[in-house]
């Protein structure tokens, strides 16, 4: 078969050349969801807005962790509406050290002490931009002790 068609397109050197033209073509431009995109353009995701987007999630700007329970989420880059680690081949190096320190901080910190914000601080949620998105007002909270015997925070 392969030998006819290039037997074919051999003998006729307008589909050669077509051919041709369209893998040069195929070379200089991408066509994603009906937009072209040049060579060499850089394209960032916004996943900034794929998170905020309520056709994926159910109001997603409330502070809701139970989402997240009694389902399994892909957070390895396949899941294209939740991308906090990135996809594909620049994916986050660090995700089982994330998730692993992540859940051990928080679970110590609330295990081990009561918190409370300090009296007049006011719930802000500012933001800055950076290569991280740090809080513009760093948060300030008081802890007490929570555990029955203080002898368990020694050593
Ligand atoms: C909750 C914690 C973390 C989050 C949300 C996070 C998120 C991300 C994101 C979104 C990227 C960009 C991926 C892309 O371009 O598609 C990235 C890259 C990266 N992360 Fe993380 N990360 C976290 C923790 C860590 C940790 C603990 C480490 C190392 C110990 C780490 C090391 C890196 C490195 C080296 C890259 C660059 C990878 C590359 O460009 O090839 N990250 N991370």
């Amino acid at each position: 078969m392969v030998e006819w068609v290039m037997a074919e397109i051999l003998h006729n050197p307008y589909v050669m050349r077509k051919v041709e033209d369209e893998l040069t073509e195929i070379n200089l431009a991408y066509i994603v969801a009906g937009y072209t995109i040049p060579k060499g353009c850089t394209v960032n995701m916004n996943v900034w807005a794929i998170h905020r987007d309520p056709k994926n999630w159910t109001n997603p700007l409330e502070f809701k962790p139970e989402r997240f329970l009694n389902t399994k989420w892909d957070y390895n880059g396949n899941n294209f509406k939740f991308l906090p680690f990135g996809s594909g081949r620049r994916i986050c190096p660090g995700i089982p050290l994330a998730e692993k320190m992540l859940v051990y901080i928080l679970a110590s910190l609330l295990h081990s002490f009561e918190w409370r914000l300090p009296k007049d601080e006011e719930f802000e949620l500012a933001d800055e931009f950076g290569v991280v998105t740090k809080k513009k007002v760093p948060l300030m909270a008081v802890p007490s002790q929570r555990l029955s015997d203080a002898g368990l925070y020694m050593g």
